[in-house]
């Protein structure tokens, strides 16, 4: 399990994130949702070490995170805001290339497996022989989101994967991390798509830096008085 008791992020001097705390569990797809320039990045990278908090404590099994990064480092996949392919490769050769740096260890046969397998998880079999630069936007991300794949990492975290993609493409590649985590990943999401939420097992609303709500999809109305999920922002305002 991973928890966040009390974050505290300051950058040149400005609390752009304080006093949040967080949950997630094994098989869990928790999406953080909030206005552009809430903290939703920050809290995430904050939850994944990769610039740790200022203050607070983040814990993975009770042991801290940071402290014990070094160990925890191969639990975790991350894939940032920009793509992370190079465009030039054709996608199984990104995937192929990715797994030898990431992977040097295993036979080259396992390693081509692992590959074909990623391919399949994201729906990227077909376009294999597809030149990265060629892909439409949302099967790039899949292929970014493959690379942090191959090493089957324990938390797979995500920052805003879906922007900018076309409804069904979004809807697919969010399909996607629901069933890695039935598959028993940690999925952590940020995400301004409200038409999805139902598929996330919790919602962390982050509202100016400080969290406004943390809980299952199906409180979150209820806990805003709002119809509908969209309408979430105007009360944030
Ligand atoms: N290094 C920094 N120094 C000063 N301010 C920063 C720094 N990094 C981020 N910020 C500020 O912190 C706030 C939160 O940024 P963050 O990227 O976490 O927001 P966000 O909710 O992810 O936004 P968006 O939805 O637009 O991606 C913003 O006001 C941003 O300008």
């Amino acid at each position: 399990m991973l928890t966040a008791r009390k974050l505290t992020v300051e950058r040149g001097g400005k609390t752009i994130l304080s006093g949040v705390d967080f949950q997630a569990s094994d098989g869990e797809m928790i999406g953080i949702l909030g206005p552009s320039g809430s903290g939703k990045s920050t809290l995430l990278m904050a939850l994944n070490g990769f610039r740790p908090a200022t203050a607070g404590r983040v814990t993975l099994d009770g042991k801290d995170f940071y402290e014990n990064f070094e160990t925890f480092k191969s639990d975790i996949g991350f894939v940032p805001q920009d793509d992370i392919v190079p465009a030039a490769l054709r996608v199984e050769r990104t995937l192929g290339y990715a797994a030898e740096l990431r992977l040097p260890d295993l036979e080259p046969e396992a390693r081509i497996a692992r590959v074909n397998m990623v391919m399949r998880i994201l729906g990227l079999t077909e376009s294999k022989d597809t030149r990265v630069s060629s892909l439409s936007g949302g099967q790039r991300k899949r292929v970014s989101v493959g690379v942090e794949l191959l090493s089957k990492p324990r938390m797979l975290f995500a920052d805003e994967p879906t922007s900018g993609l076309d409804p069904a493409l979004e809807r697919s590649l969010t399909e996607n991390f629901r069933k890695l985590a039935d598959d028993g990943h940690m999925v952590i999401v940020t995400t301004h798509i409200m038409s999805s939420l139902s598929l996330y097992d919790k919602l962390c609303v982050v509202n100016k830096g400080k969290l406004a709500f943390f809980g299952p999809p199906d409180q979150i109305k209820t806990h805003f008085k709002v119809d509908d999920f969209i309408e979430i922002y105007n009360v944030l305002a």
